[in-house]
Protein backbone atom coordinates (compact mmCIF):
# COMPACT_ATOMS: atom_id res chain seq x y z
CA UNK A 1 0.00 0.00 0.00
CA UNK A 2 1.37 3.68 -0.77
CA UNK A 3 2.37 5.52 2.17
CA UNK A 4 0.56 9.38 2.60
CA UNK A 5 3.15 11.19 2.97
CA UNK A 6 2.09 14.57 4.60
CA UNK A 7 2.43 17.62 2.67
CA UNK A 8 4.50 19.69 5.05
CA UNK A 9 6.65 16.80 5.57
CA UNK A 10 7.22 16.73 1.66
CA UNK A 11 7.56 20.67 1.55
CA UNK A 12 10.24 20.38 4.04
CA UNK A 13 12.41 17.64 2.34
CA UNK A 14 11.55 19.05 -0.72
CA UNK A 15 13.77 22.41 0.53
CA UNK A 16 16.18 20.61 2.13
CA UNK A 17 17.26 17.81 -0.10
CA UNK A 18 16.60 19.57 -3.20
CA UNK A 19 17.26 17.21 -6.25
CA UNK A 20 18.19 14.14 -4.04
CA UNK A 21 13.98 14.80 -2.58
CA UNK A 22 12.23 12.87 -5.65
CA UNK A 23 14.67 9.29 -4.79
CA UNK A 24 14.42 9.84 -1.10
CA UNK A 25 10.40 10.00 -1.41
CA UNK A 26 10.22 7.01 -3.51
CA UNK A 27 12.74 5.10 -1.20
CA UNK A 28 10.31 5.72 1.46
CA UNK A 29 7.13 3.31 -0.76
CA UNK A 30 9.73 0.77 -0.99
CA UNK A 31 9.58 -2.52 1.16
CA UNK A 32 12.22 -2.77 4.28
CA UNK A 33 14.97 -4.42 3.92
CA UNK A 34 15.16 -6.98 6.97
CA UNK A 35 18.70 -8.01 8.90
CA UNK A 36 19.62 -9.83 12.06
CA UNK A 37 22.85 -10.33 14.19
CA UNK A 38 24.96 -13.13 15.67
CA UNK A 39 25.31 -12.99 19.19
CA UNK A 40 29.04 -13.90 20.37
CA UNK A 41 28.48 -14.27 23.81
CA UNK A 42 27.11 -17.63 22.54
CA UNK A 43 29.59 -20.96 22.12
CA UNK A 44 30.34 -21.22 18.18
CA UNK A 45 27.75 -18.72 17.39
CA UNK A 46 29.34 -18.31 14.11
CA UNK A 47 28.00 -21.70 12.83
CA UNK A 48 24.53 -20.97 13.79
CA UNK A 49 21.72 -22.55 11.57
CA UNK A 50 21.01 -19.71 9.23
CA UNK A 51 21.51 -17.82 5.88
CA UNK A 52 24.41 -16.02 6.46
CA UNK A 53 24.88 -15.45 2.78
CA UNK A 54 25.05 -11.76 2.78
CA UNK A 55 27.53 -10.17 5.40
CA UNK A 56 26.74 -6.40 6.42
CA UNK A 57 29.87 -5.13 5.96
CA UNK A 58 30.34 -2.72 8.61
CA UNK A 59 28.86 -5.05 11.17
CA UNK A 60 30.68 -7.83 12.13
CA UNK A 61 27.80 -9.88 13.62
CA UNK A 62 25.32 -8.34 10.83
CA UNK A 63 23.43 -10.32 8.10
CA UNK A 64 20.86 -9.28 5.95
CA UNK A 65 17.99 -11.94 5.52
CA UNK A 66 14.96 -12.42 7.85
CA UNK A 67 14.53 -15.01 10.68
CA UNK A 68 12.22 -17.00 12.12
CA UNK A 69 10.86 -15.23 15.55
CA UNK A 70 9.59 -18.87 16.51
CA UNK A 71 12.51 -20.85 15.71
CA UNK A 72 14.84 -22.39 18.11
CA UNK A 73 17.96 -20.15 16.71
CA UNK A 74 16.50 -17.07 18.16
CA UNK A 75 14.30 -18.30 21.10
CA UNK A 76 17.42 -19.31 22.58
CA UNK A 77 19.73 -15.76 21.80
CA UNK A 78 21.28 -16.92 19.26
CA UNK A 79 20.26 -14.33 16.28
CA UNK A 80 18.25 -10.88 16.73
CA UNK A 81 16.48 -9.22 14.18
CA UNK A 82 17.46 -5.92 13.94
CA UNK A 83 17.03 -2.77 11.42
CA UNK A 84 20.48 -2.41 9.35
CA UNK A 85 20.72 1.23 10.13
CA UNK A 86 20.28 0.56 13.69
CA UNK A 87 23.16 -1.35 13.87
CA UNK A 88 25.61 1.08 13.12
CA UNK A 89 24.78 2.67 16.34
CA UNK A 90 26.74 -0.05 18.90
CA UNK A 91 29.59 -0.51 16.32
CA UNK A 92 30.05 3.79 16.67
CA UNK A 93 30.49 2.78 20.45
CA UNK A 94 33.78 1.00 20.08
CA UNK A 95 32.87 -0.52 23.33
CA UNK A 96 35.67 -2.36 24.94
CA UNK A 97 35.17 -5.64 27.04
CA UNK A 98 35.52 -4.32 30.81
CA UNK A 99 34.11 -0.85 30.01
CA UNK A 100 31.19 0.67 32.09
CA UNK A 101 28.31 1.42 29.48
CA UNK A 102 24.94 3.23 30.07
CA UNK A 103 22.04 2.88 26.97
CA UNK A 104 19.58 5.41 28.61
CA UNK A 105 16.56 4.53 26.21
CA UNK A 106 17.39 1.38 25.87
CA UNK A 107 13.96 -0.55 25.10
CA UNK A 108 12.96 -3.17 23.39
CA UNK A 109 17.04 -3.88 23.87
CA UNK A 110 18.08 -3.65 19.86
CA UNK A 111 21.30 -1.49 20.92
CA UNK A 112 21.63 -2.84 24.31
CA UNK A 113 22.09 -6.52 23.27
CA UNK A 114 24.52 -5.34 20.51
CA UNK A 115 26.60 -3.89 23.48
CA UNK A 116 26.27 -6.08 25.81
CA UNK A 117 27.98 -8.68 22.92
CA UNK A 118 30.75 -6.08 22.99
CA UNK A 119 31.17 -6.04 26.18
CA UNK A 120 31.99 -9.57 26.29
CA UNK A 121 30.70 -10.36 29.98
CA UNK A 122 33.51 -7.76 31.31
CA UNK A 123 32.15 -4.48 32.65
CA UNK A 124 28.71 -3.55 33.33
CA UNK A 125 25.78 -2.53 31.49
CA UNK A 126 23.32 -0.02 32.94
CA UNK A 127 19.98 -0.51 30.24
CA UNK A 128 17.75 1.94 31.41
CA UNK A 129 13.79 2.07 29.52
CA UNK A 130 11.55 4.70 31.30
CA UNK A 131 8.26 2.78 30.06
CA UNK A 132 7.40 0.01 32.54
CA UNK A 133 5.86 -2.45 30.15
CA UNK A 134 8.81 -1.43 27.23
CA UNK A 135 11.43 -2.23 30.22
CA UNK A 136 10.18 -5.76 30.77
CA UNK A 137 10.73 -6.67 27.15
CA UNK A 138 13.84 -5.12 27.22
CA UNK A 139 15.04 -7.38 30.21
CA UNK A 140 13.46 -10.34 28.19
CA UNK A 141 15.72 -9.49 25.04
CA UNK A 142 18.43 -9.07 27.19
CA UNK A 143 17.59 -12.43 29.42
CA UNK A 144 17.52 -14.56 26.19
CA UNK A 145 20.88 -13.40 24.37
CA UNK A 146 22.51 -14.65 27.86
CA UNK A 147 24.33 -11.65 29.23
CA UNK A 148 25.68 -11.66 32.73
CA UNK A 149 26.65 -8.10 33.36
CA UNK A 150 23.98 -6.04 32.62
CA UNK A 151 21.34 -4.22 34.96
CA UNK A 152 17.88 -2.89 33.49
CA UNK A 153 16.19 0.05 35.17
CA UNK A 154 12.94 1.56 34.44
CA UNK A 155 13.81 5.18 35.98
CA UNK A 156 13.57 8.94 34.12
CA UNK A 157 17.04 9.79 33.01
CA UNK A 158 17.24 12.74 35.61
CA UNK A 159 16.15 10.08 38.68
CA UNK A 160 19.53 7.99 37.23
CA UNK A 161 21.92 10.92 37.95
CA UNK A 162 22.36 10.67 41.75
CA UNK A 163 23.19 7.20 41.52
CA UNK A 164 25.51 7.46 38.41
CA UNK A 165 27.22 10.35 38.41
CA UNK A 166 30.29 10.62 36.23
CA UNK A 167 30.11 6.63 36.20
CA UNK A 168 30.19 5.52 32.63
CA UNK A 169 32.83 5.50 29.91
CA UNK A 170 29.99 5.58 27.27
CA UNK A 171 26.85 6.78 27.45
CA UNK A 172 24.36 6.34 24.47
CA UNK A 173 21.15 8.22 23.99
CA UNK A 174 19.47 6.51 21.12
CA UNK A 175 16.60 9.56 21.55
CA UNK A 176 12.68 8.76 21.40
CA UNK A 177 12.51 10.56 18.23
CA UNK A 178 9.47 11.73 15.49
CA UNK A 179 10.44 8.45 14.18
CA UNK A 180 10.70 9.71 10.25
CA UNK A 181 12.88 7.13 9.90
CA UNK A 182 9.89 4.25 11.08
CA UNK A 183 7.34 5.15 8.52
CA UNK A 184 7.92 2.39 6.18
CA UNK A 185 8.06 -0.23 9.39
CA UNK A 186 5.55 1.97 11.21
CA UNK A 187 2.72 3.95 9.08
CA UNK A 188 1.15 4.75 12.51
CA UNK A 189 4.37 6.68 12.89
CA UNK A 190 2.77 8.94 9.91
CA UNK A 191 0.04 9.72 11.41
CA UNK A 192 1.74 11.16 14.34
CA UNK A 193 3.83 13.43 12.84
CA UNK A 194 3.43 16.72 12.45
CA UNK A 195 5.27 19.61 11.54
CA UNK A 196 5.74 21.32 14.60
CA UNK A 197 6.68 17.34 16.20
CA UNK A 198 10.48 17.54 15.79
CA UNK A 199 10.91 20.88 17.52
CA UNK A 200 8.84 18.97 20.64
CA UNK A 201 11.34 15.97 20.14
CA UNK A 202 14.17 18.11 20.49
CA UNK A 203 13.17 19.76 23.83
CA UNK A 204 12.61 16.57 25.15
CA UNK A 205 16.32 14.80 23.68
CA UNK A 206 17.98 18.27 25.31
CA UNK A 207 16.64 17.37 28.57
CA UNK A 208 17.69 13.84 28.52
CA UNK A 209 21.03 14.66 27.43
CA UNK A 210 21.31 17.21 30.31
CA UNK A 211 21.02 14.00 32.10
CA UNK A 212 23.30 11.53 29.87
CA UNK A 213 26.55 14.52 30.17
CA UNK A 214 25.97 13.45 34.16
CA UNK A 215 26.60 10.37 34.05
CA UNK A 216 29.59 10.54 32.01
CA UNK A 217 32.83 10.46 33.66
CA UNK A 218 35.86 12.73 32.35
CA UNK A 219 36.97 12.13 29.14
CA UNK A 220 34.08 9.65 28.47
CA UNK A 221 32.17 9.62 25.34
CA UNK A 222 28.48 10.41 24.60
CA UNK A 223 26.73 8.66 21.42
CA UNK A 224 23.66 10.24 19.96
CA UNK A 225 21.31 8.79 17.83
CA UNK A 226 18.10 9.12 15.93
CA UNK A 227 15.79 7.12 13.90
CA UNK A 228 14.09 10.73 12.44
CA UNK A 229 15.88 12.57 9.44
CA UNK A 230 14.89 16.01 11.41
CA UNK A 231 17.54 18.34 10.98
CA UNK A 232 16.12 19.22 14.60
CA UNK A 233 16.90 16.23 16.18
CA UNK A 234 20.13 15.61 14.94
CA UNK A 235 22.78 18.40 13.46
CA UNK A 236 20.65 21.18 15.57
CA UNK A 237 21.45 18.46 18.57
CA UNK A 238 24.84 18.15 17.73
CA UNK A 239 25.81 21.36 17.39
CA UNK A 240 24.06 22.07 20.83
CA UNK A 241 26.20 19.96 22.16
CA UNK A 242 28.77 21.19 21.13
CA UNK A 243 27.87 24.42 23.07
CA UNK A 244 28.15 22.65 26.02
CA UNK A 245 30.95 22.81 28.87
CA UNK A 246 30.99 19.17 28.98
CA UNK A 247 31.98 18.54 25.30
CA UNK A 248 35.24 18.55 23.91
CA UNK A 249 34.78 17.51 20.12
CA UNK A 250 32.36 15.53 18.24
CA UNK A 251 34.30 12.27 17.05
CA UNK A 252 34.34 11.48 13.53
CA UNK A 253 32.80 8.41 12.63
CA UNK A 254 33.74 5.87 9.42
CA UNK A 255 31.55 6.31 6.59
CA UNK A 256 31.16 3.55 4.61
CA UNK A 257 29.97 3.28 1.27
CA UNK A 258 26.44 4.91 1.20
CA UNK A 259 26.36 6.40 4.34
CA UNK A 260 26.23 10.50 4.07
CA UNK A 261 28.25 13.25 6.49
CA UNK A 262 26.16 15.08 8.60
CA UNK A 263 24.80 18.50 7.28
CA UNK A 264 26.38 21.41 8.80
CA UNK A 265 24.17 23.85 6.55
CA UNK A 266 21.28 22.38 8.36
CA UNK A 267 22.08 23.68 11.96
CA UNK A 268 24.58 26.51 12.79
CA UNK A 269 27.08 25.62 9.75
CA UNK A 270 30.09 24.38 12.07
CA UNK A 271 32.12 22.13 9.77
CA UNK A 272 32.54 20.11 12.49
CA UNK A 273 28.78 18.59 12.11
CA UNK A 274 30.48 16.79 9.10
CA UNK A 275 31.62 14.47 11.51
CA UNK A 276 28.25 13.07 12.17
CA UNK A 277 26.59 10.17 9.84
CA UNK A 278 23.47 10.48 8.14
CA UNK A 279 22.17 7.22 6.91
CA UNK A 280 19.01 7.63 4.30
CA UNK A 281 17.13 4.83 3.11
CA UNK A 282 17.53 6.30 -0.99
CA UNK A 283 21.04 5.77 -0.06
CA UNK A 284 21.85 2.81 2.18
CA UNK A 285 19.70 -0.19 3.20
CA UNK A 286 18.07 0.46 6.15
CA UNK A 287 15.28 2.61 7.66
CA UNK A 288 17.40 5.27 8.29
CA UNK A 289 19.55 7.06 11.08
CA UNK A 290 21.27 10.00 12.46
CA UNK A 291 24.70 8.94 14.81
CA UNK A 292 27.22 11.32 16.31
CA UNK A 293 30.16 10.68 19.02
CA UNK A 294 31.29 13.42 21.30
CA UNK A 295 34.34 13.15 23.73
CA UNK A 296 34.00 15.09 27.34
CA UNK A 297 36.74 17.17 28.60
CA UNK A 298 38.68 16.08 31.19
CA UNK A 299 37.27 18.23 33.76
CA UNK A 300 34.39 17.14 35.96
CA UNK A 301 31.00 16.33 34.84
CA UNK A 302 28.16 17.38 36.50
CA UNK A 303 28.00 21.25 36.28
CA UNK A 304 24.67 22.20 34.75
CA UNK A 305 22.33 23.48 36.68
CA UNK A 306 19.15 21.20 35.90
CA UNK A 307 15.45 22.07 36.20
CA UNK A 308 14.53 20.02 39.28
CA UNK A 309 11.11 18.44 39.22
CA UNK A 310 8.94 17.98 42.48
CA UNK A 311 9.02 14.05 43.49
CA UNK A 312 5.60 12.44 42.94
CA UNK A 313 6.45 10.19 45.71
CA UNK A 314 8.82 8.75 47.70
CA UNK A 315 9.37 5.00 47.20
CA UNK A 316 10.76 2.57 49.50
CA UNK A 317 14.09 2.03 50.09
CA UNK A 318 14.19 -1.96 48.21
CA UNK A 319 16.83 -4.25 50.12
CA UNK A 320 19.41 -6.11 48.94
CA UNK A 321 20.89 -8.86 51.25
CA UNK A 322 23.74 -11.09 51.78
CA UNK A 323 22.42 -15.11 51.81
CA UNK A 324 21.65 -16.76 54.84
CA UNK A 325 23.78 -19.59 55.62
CA UNK A 326 21.19 -21.79 54.48
CA UNK A 327 20.48 -20.30 51.36
CA UNK A 328 24.27 -20.35 50.98
CA UNK A 329 23.96 -23.98 51.34
CA UNK A 330 21.16 -24.44 49.04
CA UNK A 331 22.95 -22.53 46.73
CA UNK A 332 26.21 -24.51 47.00
CA UNK A 333 24.37 -28.11 46.75
CA UNK A 334 22.81 -26.70 43.41
CA UNK A 335 25.94 -25.37 41.95
CA UNK A 336 27.54 -28.38 42.62
CA UNK A 337 25.48 -30.60 40.94
CA UNK A 338 24.82 -28.10 38.06
CA UNK A 339 28.44 -26.59 37.38
CA UNK A 340 31.57 -27.98 36.05
CA UNK A 341 33.23 -24.96 37.46
CA UNK A 342 31.50 -22.59 39.75
CA UNK A 343 31.45 -18.66 38.20
CA UNK A 344 29.66 -17.15 40.90
CA UNK A 345 31.28 -16.82 43.96
CA UNK A 346 29.34 -16.21 47.04
CA UNK A 347 31.11 -12.79 47.59
CA UNK A 348 29.23 -11.68 43.95
CA UNK A 349 25.75 -12.89 45.14
CA UNK A 350 22.76 -11.06 46.64
CA UNK A 351 19.15 -11.69 47.57
CA UNK A 352 16.38 -9.55 47.05
CA UNK A 353 12.73 -10.47 47.71
CA UNK A 354 14.15 -14.39 48.14
CA UNK A 355 15.29 -14.17 45.01
CA UNK A 356 19.11 -14.44 44.45
CA UNK A 357 20.93 -12.44 41.97
CA UNK A 358 24.45 -12.52 40.75
CA UNK A 359 25.40 -8.75 41.53
CA UNK A 360 28.86 -8.66 41.99
CA UNK A 361 29.90 -5.97 44.79
CA UNK A 362 32.13 -3.61 42.65
CA UNK A 363 28.60 -2.52 40.49
CA UNK A 364 26.90 0.51 41.89
CA UNK A 365 23.95 0.08 44.42
CA UNK A 366 20.67 0.67 42.81
CA UNK A 367 18.17 -0.33 45.57
CA UNK A 368 16.97 3.70 45.61
CA UNK A 369 15.71 2.93 41.52
CA UNK A 370 13.11 0.98 40.31
CA UNK A 371 14.72 -1.74 38.36
CA UNK A 372 13.09 -4.61 36.64
CA UNK A 373 16.61 -6.76 36.30
CA UNK A 374 19.05 -6.24 39.43
CA UNK A 375 21.83 -8.44 37.63
CA UNK A 376 21.17 -11.73 36.34
CA UNK A 377 18.52 -13.64 38.43
CA UNK A 378 20.09 -17.14 39.21
CA UNK A 379 17.04 -18.39 41.11
CA UNK A 380 14.56 -18.26 43.66
CA UNK A 381 14.75 -19.45 47.78
CA UNK A 382 11.29 -21.07 48.34
CA UNK A 383 10.28 -23.22 51.68
CA UNK A 384 13.36 -25.77 52.25
CA UNK A 385 15.03 -25.39 48.45
CA UNK A 386 16.03 -23.60 45.80
CA UNK A 387 14.67 -23.46 42.51
CA UNK A 388 16.94 -22.26 39.28
CA UNK A 389 15.80 -19.22 36.92
CA UNK A 390 15.24 -19.59 32.88
CA UNK A 391 17.54 -16.46 33.03
CA UNK A 392 20.69 -18.96 34.53
CA UNK A 393 19.65 -21.60 32.22
CA UNK A 394 19.76 -18.96 29.32
CA UNK A 395 23.44 -17.60 30.81
CA UNK A 396 24.62 -21.33 31.29
CA UNK A 397 26.08 -23.58 28.55
CA UNK A 398 25.78 -27.10 28.29
CA UNK A 399 29.26 -27.69 27.79
CA UNK A 400 29.70 -25.74 31.65
CA UNK A 401 27.27 -28.14 33.02
CA UNK A 402 26.88 -31.67 34.31
CA UNK A 403 23.07 -32.17 34.67
CA UNK A 404 21.83 -31.83 31.37
CA UNK A 405 19.31 -33.71 29.18
CA UNK A 406 19.51 -33.43 25.59
CA UNK A 407 16.01 -33.09 24.07
CA UNK A 408 14.95 -32.87 20.03
CA UNK A 409 13.52 -30.20 18.73
CA UNK A 410 9.49 -31.72 18.84
CA UNK A 411 10.50 -32.16 22.72
CA UNK A 412 11.63 -28.40 22.53
CA UNK A 413 8.53 -27.90 21.23
CA UNK A 414 6.38 -29.41 23.47
CA UNK A 415 8.66 -28.31 26.27
CA UNK A 416 8.63 -24.29 25.09
CA UNK A 417 4.46 -24.37 25.18
CA UNK A 418 4.17 -25.37 28.56
CA UNK A 419 4.05 -29.04 28.53
CA UNK A 420 5.49 -31.73 30.57
CA UNK A 421 7.75 -34.17 29.25
CA UNK A 422 7.64 -38.16 29.59
CA UNK A 423 10.07 -40.34 28.17
CA UNK A 424 11.28 -44.07 28.85
CA UNK A 425 15.48 -42.91 29.08
CA UNK A 426 14.43 -40.08 31.92
CA UNK A 427 13.16 -43.48 33.75
CA UNK A 428 16.58 -44.30 33.88
CA UNK A 429 18.41 -40.76 35.62
CA UNK A 430 17.89 -39.61 39.34
CA UNK A 431 14.90 -36.80 40.09
CA UNK A 432 16.00 -32.91 40.50
CA UNK A 433 17.15 -30.11 38.23
CA UNK A 434 18.49 -30.68 34.91
CA UNK A 435 19.33 -27.91 32.36
CA UNK A 436 17.87 -28.19 28.73
CA UNK A 437 19.22 -28.55 25.67
CA UNK A 438 18.53 -28.80 22.10
CA UNK A 439 21.39 -29.08 19.47
CA UNK A 440 23.85 -27.69 22.08
CA UNK A 441 21.60 -24.53 23.28
CA UNK A 442 20.36 -24.52 26.97
CA UNK A 443 16.56 -23.19 27.05
CA UNK A 444 15.24 -23.69 30.26
CA UNK A 445 15.64 -26.03 34.08
CA UNK A 446 13.53 -28.67 34.23
CA UNK A 447 12.68 -30.84 37.13
CA UNK A 448 12.91 -34.65 36.75
CA UNK A 449 10.89 -36.72 39.40
CA UNK A 450 10.34 -40.04 38.91
CA UNK A 451 10.50 -39.99 34.64
CA UNK A 452 8.75 -37.13 34.44
CA UNK A 453 10.11 -33.93 33.72
CA UNK A 454 8.28 -30.78 35.16
CA UNK A 455 7.37 -27.36 32.82
CA UNK A 456 9.32 -24.89 34.73
CA UNK A 457 9.09 -22.67 30.99
CA UNK A 458 8.21 -19.22 32.55
CA UNK A 459 4.25 -18.85 31.80
CA UNK A 460 4.80 -15.44 29.91
CA UNK A 461 7.20 -16.83 27.29
CA UNK A 462 4.88 -19.93 26.80
CA UNK A 463 1.85 -17.95 24.88
CA UNK A 464 4.32 -16.88 22.52
CA UNK A 465 4.76 -20.43 21.05
CA UNK A 466 2.66 -22.74 19.64
CA UNK A 467 1.92 -24.00 16.19
C1 LIG B 1 14.24 4.98 19.79
S1 LIG B 1 13.58 4.17 21.13
C2 LIG B 1 14.91 3.19 21.69
C3 LIG B 1 15.22 2.00 20.86
C4 LIG B 1 16.29 1.12 21.48
N1 LIG B 1 17.49 1.87 21.76
C5 LIG B 1 16.61 -0.08 20.63
O1 LIG B 1 17.61 -0.01 19.90
O2 LIG B 1 15.91 -1.10 20.70
C6 LIG B 1 13.51 5.39 22.35
C7 LIG B 1 13.07 4.93 23.72
O3 LIG B 1 13.08 6.06 24.60
C8 LIG B 1 12.03 5.94 25.51
N2 LIG B 1 11.69 7.28 26.07
C9 LIG B 1 10.58 8.03 25.84
N3 LIG B 1 10.61 9.16 26.55
C10 LIG B 1 11.75 9.15 27.26
C11 LIG B 1 12.33 10.05 28.18
N4 LIG B 1 11.75 11.20 28.52
N5 LIG B 1 13.50 9.70 28.73
C12 LIG B 1 14.09 8.53 28.39
N6 LIG B 1 13.60 7.66 27.50
C13 LIG B 1 12.44 7.97 26.95
C14 LIG B 1 10.92 5.32 24.71
O4 LIG B 1 10.00 4.64 25.58
C15 LIG B 1 11.66 4.38 23.78
O5 LIG B 1 11.68 3.06 24.29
Amino acid sequence: MRLKLPTEFIEKYQNLLQAEAPAFFASLQQNMTKAFRLNPLRPSWQSVKADLSEPIEYVPTGFYGEINGRSLEHQTGYLYSQDPSAMYVAEVAEIHPGEKVLDLCAAPGGKSTQLAGKLAGQGLLVSNEINRARAKILAENLERIGAKNVLVVNERPDRLVKTFKGFFDKVLVDAPCSGEGMFRKDPAAVKYWSAAYPAECAARQREILTSALEMLRPGGQLIYSTCTFAPEEDEQIAAWLLEKAEIAKILPIKKWPRMDSGHPEWANDQIELENCVRLFPHHFQGEGHFIAKFQATQASTGTIKKKVRKKKKQHSKLVFRDLTASEKSYWQKFAATQFISNWCKIADLRVFNERLFYYPQSWPDISALHFVRPGLELGVFKKGRFEPAYSLALAQFPTESKNVIQLSIEQWNQYVQGLPLREAAFKQLPDGWYLLSCQQKSFSFGKLTQGTLKNSFPKGLRLRYGN
